[in-house]
């Protein structure tokens, strides 16, 4: 073979492939080496640093955090690929990291994810992105839509009737000894929640996941379904999770990973495919409402969902609830802010609702005496009629159960946050571009930070008041993260959450079909439960 002019042999092209390699490996830990402020971590091998951990650990990834937290202290680096991550849950980081001040260096979570540019997520919603000016012009327009009064008051609409579907479903096709995975319920129930709420659109994932689990059903009773609306509905749910699984792999895989190294490249393609899909879905469903929107009668009341909320805000149509939050930002909304915004409605609130709502179907199974008290204020507030908005601040007991669940199994494990330019922090000037991850159960299971961490103890957030936390105990609770981009959705979450607890303990007795077998989760972007596996009656007490 011929390079340059030159002729080589197999043993010549050996030797200069092998020189090339050591010039690499040589580059990677100069890089390593000479890097600002050396934090403690494991050896890195080159090219990949720690992703094989990542690998190794990918079912419980906070795991693996936890005893890099007991080896290293409260701040140490792990290596992505060539890229440097800060593991930290110092508090004098986090009061940088999570500053509340416009004028913060902090508010981008990645700084330039090439990845993601693909995904069509790269400086667009809010979630993953990374253009600040942009990002403050969607964030007006998602918080003001998610706090608008109508639009919570219709979460506890939309929540009863979604429930009392899946309630229908467990009267008519579970008996007291059908073993059902929990966590696919919870799952589908909030999707179905989720996606009303945000596009106005049904979804079937209650019923799709209830005909996998009773197939014989009779033919009345399959007349409530139909079949064509579920297997859409499974076929978006499917191409959801695909994308939001692919949001972790694009953001931690270079592109020559994806493109090259086989069984990669066909989980790259999956993936594009998947956001084509729902690309077109969203896309379809943003159509068809806004020519519902525009054509007559113009002064017919609109409903309250987001959908509705984005695509008339700043425009002739725009519902009063949401007025007079945008002086900044005057101009509508195209239908690509409204996809991303709307795919991240659906991104942000589904898993992680659904996850904690498991979490709490466990725990209580371990704690009757919890599960007693609960039941007691539901039964003194709400007894048999239908949940109101207004009841919901009375559940206070509620409102602890859900914390101290999410307090000992935090969903969202991971906080990031990048700095858009050099700084001081840790007594250390830092670059522009360093990248940081909080490690929430690091925090939330650490006696620096609650007595007894490790002990489920509701009481502890009975007269518990976030705002009120002063100096590092500010930070006790990152169950919404916090500064600003503190989670948009989390009214929404909690009256969700609080309605779904209400609804389950009021008539149903959930039992684990192993009280003594552990707690299954996986933990990626966030901490999902699986076969949480349970029997289903009717309350007898
Ligand atoms: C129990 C349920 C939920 C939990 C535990 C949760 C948790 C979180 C956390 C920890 C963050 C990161 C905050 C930070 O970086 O400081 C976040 C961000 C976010 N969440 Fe939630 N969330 C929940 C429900 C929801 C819901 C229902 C929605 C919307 C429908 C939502 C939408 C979002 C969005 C859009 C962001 C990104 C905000 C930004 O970057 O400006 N979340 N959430």
């Amino acid at each position: 073979m011929k390079i340059l002019g030159i002729s080589l042999g197999i043993y010549d092209l050996f030797v200069l492939s092998l020189t090339l390699l050591i010039i690499r490996i040589f580059g990677y830990y100069y890089k390593y080496y000479t890097r600002q402020d050396p934090l403690p971590a494991p050896f890195p091998l080159p090219f990949v640093g720690h992703l094989f951990d990542h690998l190794i650990y990918s079912n419980d990834f906070s795991e693996y955090c936890h005893r890099l937290q007991d080896k290293y202290g409260d701040v140490y680096e792990q290596w992505f690929g060539s890229e440097r991550i800060i593991f930290t849950i110092r508090i004098e980081y986090m009061d940088k990291l999570l500053s509340p001040s416009t004028k913060s260096k902090y508010l981008v979570r990645l700084p330039d994810p090439e990845g993601l540019k693909e995904l069509g997520v790269f400086g667009k919603g809010l979630i993953l992105n990374h253009d600040v000016s942009n990002w403050k012009f969607n964030r007006q327009f998602f918080t003001q839509a998610i706090s608008a009064p109508n639009f919570l008051k219709e979460t506890v609409n939309y929540t009863q009737a979604a429930f009392n579907e899946m309630e229908e479903c467990w009267k008519i096709g579970l008996d007291d000894n059908t073993i059902t995975d929990f966590s696919e319920w919870s799952h589908s129930l909030a999707t179905d929640i989720i996606f009303q709420m945000i596009t106005g659109k049904k979804t079937w994932a209650t019923a799709s996941y209830f005909l996998t689990v009773s197939p014989g059903l009779n033919s009345v009773d399959m007349q409530r379904f139909n079949k064509e609306d579920i297997k859409q509905s499974s076929e978006l749910s499917k191409a959801f999770q695909t994308y939001i699984m692919g949001l972790d792999f694009f953001t931690l895989f270079p592109k020559w990973v994806r493109l090259y190294i086989p069984g990669f490249r066909e989980t790259h393609k999956k993936i594009l495919n998947a956001r084509d899909i729902l690309f077109n879905r969203i896309d379809d469903i943003i159509k068809e409402r806004r020519r519902e929107i525009e054509s007559p009668p113009k002064n017919e009341k609109l409903r309250s969902d987001m959908l509705t909320l984005l695509i008339t805000a700043n425009t002739d149509r725009s519902i009063p609830d949401t007025q007079g939050n945008t002086q900044e930002y005057t101009k509508p909304l195209t239908d690509e802010d409204i996809r991303v915004i709307i795919i991240e409605a659906l991104g942000g609130g589904v898993d992680t609702t659904a996850n904690v709502f498991s979490f709490v179907i466990y725990y209580l199974a371990h704690h009757p005496e919890v599960k007693n008290q609960l039941r007691q204020e539901i039964d003194d507030t709400i007894n048999d009629r239908s949940i109101t908005y207004e009841d919901l601040s009375l559940l206070t007991y509620c409102e602890a159960v859900i914390k101290e669940v999410s307090r000992i199994m935090a969903t969202s494990p991971f906080i990031g946050r990048a700095s858009s330019e050099s700084d001081l922090i840790g007594g250390v000037e830092r670059e522009a571009g360093t990248r940081y991850l909080i490690f929430t159960p690091g925090i939330h299971l650490n006696k620096d930070f609650w007595v007894e961490p490790e002990k489920f103890n509701v009481d502890r957030f009975i007269n518990f008041n976030e705002q009120e936390q002063q100096n590092e105990k500010k930070y006790s609770l990152m169950m919404w993260g916090g500064g600003l981009r503190q989670c948009p959705g989390r009214k929404m979450a909690m009256i969700e959450l609080k309605c779904l607890l209400v609804l389950t303990f009021k008539n149903w007795d959930i039992d684990l079909v192993d009280l003594n077998a552990p707690l299954k989760s996986e933990v990626n972007l966030v901490r999902s439960a699986k076969d949480l596996n349970v029997t289903i009656k009717p309350r007898n007490n």
